[in-house]
């Protein structure tokens, strides 16, 4: 299967050698501003991807100042068609790259779909593609009125909100601190609840619309290349230029430091690749050197593992009947309960709520499941292969359970099925949970109000 992928990938790239970023436009409206993407793969099929964003009333000073935030957003939105037919040539017709931009994206298509080929069976490169781009710099639309950081004691910020824990934290670490915004791309009903749970007013939900081309939903269908692509990238993208339409100078992203860990054991391959330490810091250089809004990106919970943020969440009780992590039950609103996001997040709320806590959020116990045992296994990091999810590190997994196993034990509670094997299992070396929960990491890039913020709360 992975070699028939890797022989499809070959003829693909003889058959479509081009793909051709033709262009955008955009239409300014009252209350949105629409763009639609122009991209091609001569031979195969036009892509026109849509995206509707939410506006405030106030005035955009110059329409030109857009563009460059559209352009960028078009190169990202383009990495989902592209990988198509991974294509040997992408020739840009509608703006500027350095060649220092070229390495950036370059960079990003090659980590950012590390996981497309890994699991598609695919050796990729950096020698296997290029860019050209036609047009002159002097084309380049520079921004002229960046957003700046008006008040600094009531700071507008731009969360955006996935409908899990990780956002949730966020809203509620800077509630009465800084004027939040919720930014949902295709609000799904776990999103819009998160929002209505919190005390964020309803005019300050920005919601928007993102279409799929239904040409790529059709190839994907007819056995196209498909898989991951850096979804992140797309949110830091769209959110700086929600950010920018709107008069927010910051947004802050809900990315812990626990994304910053290899889903394949001593690989480059990581399925959080954009939502690590190592993308925040080469966008928002990137922002800041061609692209200049004013804007600024960073993420909250960088500095923490995710079982801090499991022990935040678990205080936070009116998320817990209406957050829904699973992306395997994103579309019907549920908990799958058989998957590994279920179950990771599952082991390290637990040391931090009692049964009927977690009986509440999932309906039953994950750890007396049997079936789950060849996820556990990968989680806790007895196999070479994480789960391909966002998922926390193998420490502080080993870390929970631990504690949990020491809390059954203390209580004198027969185990649920998963964590007697776990008992049983030679040559686990010993984690304390209390150290992944003290931990601060200071690979972060949060502006001082903010970082002071979180000090003030002896976070
Ligand atoms: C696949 C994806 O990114 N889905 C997100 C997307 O959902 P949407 O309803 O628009 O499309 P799907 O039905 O999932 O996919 C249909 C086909 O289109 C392809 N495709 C989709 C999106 C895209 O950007 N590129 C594509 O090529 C796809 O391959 C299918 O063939 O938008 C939603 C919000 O509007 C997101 O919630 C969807 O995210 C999924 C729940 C999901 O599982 N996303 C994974 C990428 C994922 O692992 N998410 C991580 C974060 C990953 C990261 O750090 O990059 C997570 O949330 O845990
Ligand atoms: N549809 C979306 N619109 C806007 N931002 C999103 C969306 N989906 C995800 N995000 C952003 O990406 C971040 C990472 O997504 P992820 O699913 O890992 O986190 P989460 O939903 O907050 O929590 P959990 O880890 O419990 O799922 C979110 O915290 C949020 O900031």
């Amino acid at each position: 299967m992975e070699n028939d992928k890797a022989k499809l990938f070959e003829e693909l790239r003889t058959k479509y050698p081009k793909f051709i970023y033709k262009g955008y436009t955009y239409a300014i409206g009252e209350s949105s501003l629409d763009i639609d993407f122009n991209f091609e793969i001569p031979g195969l099929s036009q892509f026109n991807p849509r995206w509707s964003i939410k506006k405030s009333e106030s005035k955009i000073t110059d329409p030109k100042d857009l563009e460059l935030l559209i352009f960028n957003l078009g190169m990202v939105e383009l990495i989902s068609y592209w990988k198509l037919t991974c294509s040997p040539k992408i020739i840009i017709n509608c703006g500027y790259l350095s060649s220092e931009q070229i390495k950036w994206w370059k960079k990003l298509f090659i980590k950012g779909l590390g996981e497309f080929f890994y699991t598609n069976g695919i050796s990729f490169n950096y020698d296997m593609f290029e860019f050209r781009c036609d047009n002159s710099q002097n084309n380049i639309n520079f921004i002229k009125n960046p957003v700046a950081v008006a008040d600094n004691s009531n700071p507008k910020v731009l969360i955006p909100v996935g409908g899990g824990k990780d956002s949730a934290v966020t809203i509620n670490l800077l509630e009465n601190k800084a004027d939040r915004y919720g930014y949902v791309i295709n609000p799904r009903k776990a999103c819009i609840d998160t929002l209505n749970a919190s005390s964020i007013p309803e005019d300050k939900y920005i919601f928007v619309h993102r279409t799929l081309d239904p040409n790529m939903l059709r190839l994907n269908a007819e056995g196209f290349l498909n898989g991951h692509t850096p979804f992140s990238a797309m949110v830091a993208f769209s959110a700086v230029l929600t950010a920018f339409l709107n008069d927010i100078p910051y947004v802050a992203l809900s990315n812990e430091s626990s994304a910053n860990e290899a889903t394949v054991l001593g690989s480059d391959v990581n399925h959080q690749y954009s939502k690590s330490f190592e993308f925040e810091a080469d966008f928002v250089n990137y922002e800041k050197e061609y692209i200049k809004s004013g804007v600024h990106y960073f993420s909250l919970l960088r500095p923490f593992a995710e079982v801090k943020i499991a022990e935040f969440f678990s205080k936070y009780k009116e998320y817990h009947e209406i957050f829904r992590s699973c992306n395997a039950g994103s579309k019907l609103d549920i908990w799958c309960n058989k998957c590994a996001k279920c179950l990771f997040v599952y082991i390290i709320l637990s040391p931090f709520l009692d049964e009927s806590g977690m009986l509440k959020i999932f309906g039953e116990n994950l750890l007396d499941k049997d079936e789950l045992k060849p996820i556990f296994d990968k989680l806790i990091g007895i196999m070479p292969e994480k789960p391909f999810e966002c998922v926390g590190s193998y420490n502080e997994v080993n870390a929970a359970l631990q504690e949990l196993l020491r809390q059954y034990e203390k209580n004198g509670m027969s185990l649920p099925v998963l964590l007697e094997y776990y008992r049983k299992l030679p040559g686990i070396p010993k984690y304390n949970l209390q150290d992944y929960c003290d931990s601060f990491d200071n690979d972060n890039l949060i502006p001082d109000y903010f970082l002071n913020l979180l000090k003030d709360m002896g976070k």
